[in-house]
């Protein structure tokens, strides 16, 4: 598994209109190393099937996958899995998925939270967000200085989130983050190939750092 790389997330209202499956290929064929499906649609049938034309994908592209918010999903599908401080236990969900599971947990600007999810079982802290995001706009706001901190602190993959874009990500690699987790500054696009040609600038950039 990479060390360091790109983190493509999905939303149900951007890639709606039969956009999720062409955009996430561009995404992978681009270089992302992680994808998260992440839709709150509510809709288990299409959450399901979506989820699994997903995991085809991404085994064809050597990506790993995860699941948003939904354990239950995840470990049907046997992938990694994401939840923030509203989703669940990380414990159970380590207890349920297993030792060798990729699952993260939301930190939001807290070292205190991260300390915790790892003591949780958590595989990677994501800390948010850096700018403003069109995506999540009421996020509590984190800074390079925050991922800096938790670079010394920890040695588990640090990611960041949040607004994050080709001209403001450097700042983040600076401070020494692992994944780039993106989603309109990679999926708000006229079309896959300016998918495809983002997740490449954000690769290149990711390992010239
Ligand atoms: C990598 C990563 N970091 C943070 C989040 C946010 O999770 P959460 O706070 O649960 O918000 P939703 O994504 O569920 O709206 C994330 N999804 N991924
Ligand atoms: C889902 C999410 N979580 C955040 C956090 O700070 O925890 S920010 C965010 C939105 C990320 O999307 P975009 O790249 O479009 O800003
Ligand atoms: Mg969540």
């Amino acid at each position: 598994m990479s060390e360091r790389g790109l983190y493509a997330i999905t939303d149900s209202a951007l890639l709606a209109d039969g956009k999720l499956l062409p955009y996430v290929e561009a995404a992978l064929l681009g270089g992302a190393r992680w994808l998260q499906y992440r839709d709150k649609s509510g809709d288990a049938g299409k959450r399901l099937a979506e989820a699994s034309q997903l995991a085809e994908l991404c085994c064809a592209h050597d990506c790993q996958l995860l699941i948003n918010d939904d354990l239950a999903l995840a470990d049907q599908l046997g992938v990694g899995l994401h939840l923030g401080q509203d989703d669940g236990s990380l414990r159970e969900a380590r207890q349920q998925l297993g030792p060798d599971a990729l699952i993260g947990g939301t930190c939001h600007a807290s070292l205190q939270l991260a300390e915790r999810a790892l003591e949780d079982g958590a595989s990677y802290i994501a800390f948010g967000r850096f700018f403003n995001s069109v995506t999540k706009p009421g996020a509590p706001a984190a800074t390079p200085e925050l991922l800096r901190s938790a670079r010394q602190q920890f040695s588990v993959p640090i990611i960041a989130i949040g607004g994050i874009t080709l001209d403001n990500a450097s700042t983040l690699l600076d401070a020494g983050t692992d994944y780039l987790a993106v989603i309109n500054g990679l999926f708000g696009a006229p079309d896959a190939e300016t998918v495809q040609h983002r997740a490449r600038q954000f690769s290149q950039l990711i390992h010239a750092s």
